[in-house]
């Protein structure tokens, strides 16, 4: 997808929501158990719920991986089932891949080309030949964890490095790669304060920002320092909205989460003059 595309689509449903399908058989409805898929059915519950309130899906692909050969079956279903009847949905792989060169080209291949992501979360640590071959694929995204929402982005992300940070190093170096303009950037909700130096930097790229809901995040805070021209912004929201009921009304108590996220959303735009 066209970044042109995934901006209409936020301009038209007033939301920048991701709506993150970390689906746990530990925590879906029990109801769904006997179930041939059963996480296929939760996950086309939710998205049937809340499609109309956001403009992208993402799996963790741990949650399917865990699963073996039967979970993974059911991320490929769940992302057919999006591509087929939601097709102006942006659709990320959360895979953190990066590798040597020819590796990193085959992980490109299976989530660009053999799954049809539109975008894969991708570990810059590696550098420029562990990255660049994702770049290749023209219209896809390259999500690079530059800041992370976790307490252990401290350990080496905020650490000086030749006197600069080592996250902005990642901004910007990631910068002169081939293809940049393929680029995107995982920064915490948790960390919004750091939002204003990574815009310094970034200030036209699109931030996909998980860590809103479960892990405390503030969407207000975000989007004071995160928004730009193009709004720039998936916030990303998982157990809070797809575990916010783990009974039988589960997708609509699902839909009602993501509708108050949408609201905020709207409201945000509106003050930032981008509700047009
Ligand atoms: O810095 C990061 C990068 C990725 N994640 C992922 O996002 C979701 C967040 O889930 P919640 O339930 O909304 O907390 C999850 O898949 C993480 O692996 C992140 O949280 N932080």
């Amino acid at each position: 997808m066209k970044i042109e595309q995934l901006v209409t689509q936020i301009r038209k449903k007033q939301s920048f929501l991701c709506v993150g399908l970390d689906t746990d058989l530990e925590k879906i409805p029990t109801h769904l158990l006997d179930h041939e898929d059963p996480i296929f059915s939760f996950n086309k519950a939710i998205i049937d719920a809340t499609q109309s309130l956001c403009v992208a899906y993402k799996p963790n692909t741990a949650f399917y991986e865990a699963y073996g050969a039967a979970g993974w079956e059911s991320l490929s279903k769940t992302l057919r089932y999006i591509n087929e009847h939601y097709p102006e949905m942006f659709t990320i792989a959360d895979a953190k891949r990066g590798d040597i060169g020819n590796t990193s080209t085959r992980y490109a291949k299976a989530f660009f080309e053999e799954m049809d992501f539109d975008a894969i979360t991708v570990a810059p640590y590696m550098g420029k030949d562990s990255v660049e071959p994702f770049l290749d694929f023209a219209d896809r995204h390259t999500i690079l964890l530059a800041l992370t929402s976790n307490e252990g982005a401290f350990d080496f992300q905020t650490k000086m490095v030749e006197n600069k940070e080592l996250y902005k190093e990642v901004l910007k170096t990631s910068k002169s790669y081939k293809n940049a303009q393929n680029l995107m950037y995982v920064v915490g909700a948790t960390k919004a304060s750091y939002l204003r130096d990574v815009r310094e930097i970034v200030p036209n790229s699109f931030l996909l920002v998980p860590g809103v809901g479960a892990q405390g995040g503030s969407l207000e805070e975000v989007c004071h320092y995160g928004l730009n021209a193009d709004v720039g912004l998936l916030i990303n929201s998982s157990r809070g909205i797809i575990y916010a009921s783990q009974g039988e009304d589960f997708a609509q108590v699902a839909a009602e989460k993501a509708r108050e996220l949408q609201s905020q959303m709207a409201q945000e735009l509106t003050k930032f003059g981008q509700n047009t």
